[in-house]
This record gives C-alpha cells, structure tokens and sequence, in this order.
C-alpha cells in the first residue's frame, strides 16, 4: 500500500552516525519520495532562532510600503531574483491549464559571495545562475545578514538530505557530493497576505505545480488556508503542520534523474476558508535546492534495468531548470 498522507520523519538517527542508524533513515526517505514525493522532517539541527529571525526580519521586509519593495524588483524577466508583487505571477502556469496569478508575494535570492575572479561562475551560461542580488540594505539592512545564515544553513541541510537520497538510492552516500558543491539553488519567501477580497474564480495563494529541482526545503506556519498535496489516489491531502519541522519535497529533476522511481508531486496552496480570510495571513521560507548547473543528470544506475531503461537523455541541471523557467514564462504571457 502506497503512503497516502505525508509521512513525518526524524532525522536523528541519520546525524548519530551509525551505519544502522544512517539505513533507518534513508529507508524511510525512499519510501517517502517512491509514494508522494513529500515529508515532514524533523530532528533536523536547524537551530529555531535562525528560524524565528528569518521570520521576523522578512515580515517586516513585506511590511514595507510598496515603492520601497519595488527598489529591490525583479531585475530582469529571466533572472529570478528580488521582489515580486502580489498577483504578478501564477505556479500553474508550467502547466497546460493555467489558473489566474497567485495571490502571494515574493523576495527571491540566489547564491552569494559568489568568486568574481572565477569564469565558472561568471562566463556564458553561469551569468545567469550567479546572476547579482538585489538587497534592501538601504531600507531594511538586517534582512541581508539573517537571510544569508539563513541560506547557508538550509545549503547543509539540503546537503545532509541529498546524502541520504543517495543511499536511499543504493549509492555511495557521497554521490551527489560533487554534484552540489556549486549549486544554483533559489531561496524564497512568500507573504500570502490575508484575504479581504473573494479570490477570482479558479485563483489561489499558489495554484497547482510541481517543483523544478532537486529538492524543495519549506518552512510553514500553521495558518488558515495552506499546503495540499495529491497522493496517488488523485485526493488533495493536507501538509501536517508539526512545530519545528520542515516539509521537504523531490521536484522534476530528481524525478528524472531517478527514472520516474520517485514522483516529483503536485502540490498547491489553498485559500482561507472565508470566515477566517480576514485574519490569515501566512509567509512561508521556501528553499528551492537546483545541482550545479553543469551537473548531468544521467539516468542513476539503480534505477534502470533491461526492464526498465533510461526514459530520458541526460541533461544538465542548468539546461533542465532553463527549460522549465522558458516553459513557465511563455505559459504566463499566453495567460495573461
Ligand atoms: O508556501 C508554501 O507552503 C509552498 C509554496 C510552494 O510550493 C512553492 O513556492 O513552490
Ligand atoms: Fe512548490
């Protein structure tokens, strides 16, 4: 029987050390990502005032007055940095049945202290992986520090995890190592502002998507109208919220790179019930973990047989979030 609801699991035992206690976990995980490609994570050594000023400092950041937030826009329509402003965007729109934008707002970061004197990271393609941050060190200059901790952190994390995917997976447990050692991942937080107004027909705080990467580290709060994910039965299940944990989900790449072994699912987030829309703002730290962008992502060994033999060509991580940022792109201007 397939997990129908998202599984909650501890990762003490993998950071005790032990070989046994190391296959526990990653057993757990396997399962986890073959039967709805989420969970909750718990004992994992993020200390909670990281957590607690991550918060405080990004909802005074989406407390700002708006020409403020606009100093810090979206620099260009390809590179996902910045702000973005409430309804300016729509998570379905990667799909072929776009709903209307969302009804979030976003402030999105990407890799920092990035080596100006390297060409890895600075010519052709990488420009625009590594493209500059905007912050708002005019206007808020205690986001920058926080958000930074806050990245490198959820960096280790996703690290740790990718550790134990690879021996989920029948790997060494350093497979992904060097894979990730430069990674282009995207950290997000999103302010889903309290609903004064019914939602258009069709709209929600995130409409129905999956994620690009390899893996999606999301902190939650317990708010009216939040996360669902669809199981393999087609039903919409809510996220648990379990205080201090972390929902962690597989997103399309890894889904590839497994050959359709582990599902990278839907998921969206739904509006507040109206008699709580008034009160029910949410802000969610969103971790998009992407490999190095000149990371293969080939068919991995265990995951193929005579029986079953590689679905896709292998592609890089760059080329492959590329395609799904294009696909995302052209969809909203269709849309709109
Ligand atoms: O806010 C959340 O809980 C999840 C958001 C999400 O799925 C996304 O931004 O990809
Ligand atoms: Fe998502």
């Amino acid at each position: 029987m397939p997990l129908e609801n998202v599984p909650v699991i501890d990762l003490s035992d993998y950071y005790l050390g032990t070989p046994e206690g190391k296959a526990r976990v990653a057993a757990e995980i396997g399962r986890a990502c073959r039967d709805i490609g989420f969970m909750v994570i718990t004992g994992h050594g993020v200390p909670a005032d990281l957590v607690s000023d991550t918060y405080d400092v990004s909802r005074r950041f989406f407390d700002l007055p708006e020409p403020l937030k606009r100093k810090v826009g979206q620099p260009s329509p390809d590179q996902v940095r910045g702000y973005s402003g409430l309804a300016e965007e729509g998570l379905s729109y990667s799909l072929d049945d776009p709903t209307p934008p969302d009804l979030k707002e976003s402030f999105s970061v990407g890799p920092f202290d990035v080596p100006a004197d390297d060409p890895y990271f600075t010519e052709g393609v990488a420009a625009v992986h590594f493209a500059p941050n905007p912050w708002p060190d005019d206007d808020l200059p205690e986001l920058r520090p926080v958000w930074q901790a806050y990245f490198t952190a959820q960096e280790q994390l996703a690290a740790d995890l990718m550790r134990l995917f690879a021996l989920a997976l029948d790997l060494p447990e350093s497979f992904f190592d060097d894979k990730i050692d430069r990674h282009i991942s995207m950290f997000r937080v999103l302010n889903y502002p309290s609903q004064a107004e019914e939602p258009l027909p069709g709209q929600m705080r995130a409409g129905a998507h999956s994620d690009y990467g390899s893996l999606t580290i999301v902190r939650q709060e317990d708010r009216p109208g939040g996360l669902q994910v669809r199981n393999k039965l087609g039903e919409w299940v809510d996220v648990p919220f379990i205080p201090g944990s972390f929902v962690v989900n597989i997103g399309d790449l890894m889904m590839q790179w497994t050959n359709d072994t582990w599902i990278s699912t839907m998921h969206r987030v739904v509006n507040p019930p109206r008699d709580k829309a008034g009160d029910s703002r949410r802000i969610s730290l969103v971790f998009f973990h992407q490999p190095n962008y000149d990371a293969m992502v080939t068919c991995l060994d265990s995951c193929q047989s005579p029986e079953h033999p590689p679905k896709y060509a292998p592609v890089s991580s760059g080329d492959h979030l590329y395609m799904k940022f294009t696909k995302q792109t052209a969809q909203g201007r269709d849309a709109a």
